[in-house]
């Protein structure tokens, strides 16, 4: 399903992402520890077509992801909760959930009552701006439009990460309850905590170095 093979990506000079490979299959869920600073954004960023990179590629199904433009990892079916949410402010919950629609030209109203039926709370607050919310509340919300994008594969920037523990307990809930869904999922987190009851398999990444961790569940 996504494959990252050998890929490096230096910003400003500084090689931040050495040699990186990753695969994650239809269906998987995988995790990608690493501290602060190790890569996981700029990895995440690079498959989003926000960072240049060299290397062999990567490759989303038939997608070689070098060739294709950003806004077509909507089209692609790639959904992204980046680790700062990147809500609009002004634009209503909906209208944010709506974005990577828009971005796709498609007018899939069955993804979102979708999205609904699976985040009630979203729909609860679906007519507020979104700068009216809470930080945990925005992150609900940047999973939601995520997954209005991700039907094949999701990819999630720390979706734990300064969020109250009720609220982490609930990311965590909606995030399993994708198992069903057949979806693929690449979660990253600065510490196993959260991730450890969601994932099949587990890459650590340290200094832009990406190595399959040997407790993963599945190779
Ligand atoms: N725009 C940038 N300019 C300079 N250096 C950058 C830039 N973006 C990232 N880096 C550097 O690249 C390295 C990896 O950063 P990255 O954000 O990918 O790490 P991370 O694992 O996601 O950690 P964090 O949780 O802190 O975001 C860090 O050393 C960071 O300082």
């Amino acid at each position: 399903m996504l494959t990252v093979t050998d890929i490096t990506v230096s910003i400003q000079g500084t090689t931040v992402l050495k040699d990186a490979s990753l695969s994650v299959a239809a269906g998987q869920t995988c995790g990608l520890i690493g501290r602060n600073g190790a890569g996981k954004t700029t990895l995440m960023r690079a498959i989003m077509g926000a960072l240049p990179f060299t290397g062999q590629g990567i490759f989303f199904r038939d997608h070689d992801l070098a060739e294709a433009k950003a806004h077509n990892r909507a089209e692609f079916g790639i959904g992204y909760l980046p680790e700062d949410r990147r809500l609009v402010p002004h634009f209503t919950v909906e209208e944010n959930i709506m974005v990577p629609l828009w971005a796709a030209k498609s007018e899939d109203r069955a993804r979102v009552k979708w999205v609904y039926d699976l985040m009630p709370e979203i729909g609860r607050f679906a007519d507020r701006r979104a700068m009216t919310l809470s930080g945990g509340q925005q992150k609900l919300v940047a999973l939601a439009r995520s997954l209005v994008a991700g039907h094949q594969l999701l990819l999630l920037d720390e979706p734990f990460e300064g969020v109250a523990p009720a609220l982490a307990q609930r990311l965590m809930e909606v995030v399993a309850d994708l198992k069903s869904e057949n979806l693929s999922v690449l979660v990253s987190d600065s510490d196993y905590t959260h991730s450890k009851r969601l994932v099949d398999k587990v890459y650590t990444i340290e200094r832009g170095q990406v190595t399959i961790a040997p407790h993963s569940k599945a190779a």
